[in-house]
């Protein structure tokens, strides 16, 4: 999947400045980040509505354009694929799951995984201060 989201990402880039009467998302750009950011939240929201109608179908379309917008607003943003790659797996090696570190200081697992064990120190980011683990 994420190949499928770095070409899209490689698109949207090549986009930006094409005309904006021919292209949607060189229209995104030229409208700018308020107007994606609420294009992606209707998509986010179009996903949800869906989901809870159980229309699978829906949710898979609706799911990709909710990633069409989302890969525009990282442009726009000056995020790129990897970073958010890089991201995960760091959650990844800490929680052995792709999830949101917990707000609060965590006890990390005794035993750690052999790649965590061979990292630095994880730092849970609290708001917009690093504090360092002991
Ligand atoms: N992957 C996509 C893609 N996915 C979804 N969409 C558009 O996003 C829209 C989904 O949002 P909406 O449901 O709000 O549709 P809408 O109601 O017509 O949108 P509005 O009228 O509200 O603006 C659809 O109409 C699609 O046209 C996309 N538009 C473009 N791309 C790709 O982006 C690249 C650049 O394409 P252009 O933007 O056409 O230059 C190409 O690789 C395209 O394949």
């Amino acid at each position: 999947m994420s190949d499928s989201l770095e070409r899209l990402y490689l698109a949207v880039l090549a986009a930006r400045d094409l005309d904006p009467a021919t292209s949607r998302t060189a229209r995104l750009f030229q409208r700018g980040p308020s107007k994606m950011a609420k294009k992606l939240a209707e998509e986010a929201i179009e996903v949800v509505i869906d989901a809870v109608n159980g229309d699978t179908d829906a949710v898979i379309r609706e799911s990709a354009d909710l990633l069409y917008n989302l890969t525009v607003l990282w442009a726009s943003a000056g995020v790129r694929p990897e970073d958010v790659w890089r991201e995960m797996t760091r959650r990844e090696d800490m929680l052995g799951i792709a999830e949101k570190l917990p707000k609060s200081p965590m006890k990390l697992p005794k035993v750690a995984s052999p790649r965590v064990a061979a990292r630095r120190p994880i730092v849970a980011l609290e708001g917009r201060a690093a504090r360092k683990r002991h």
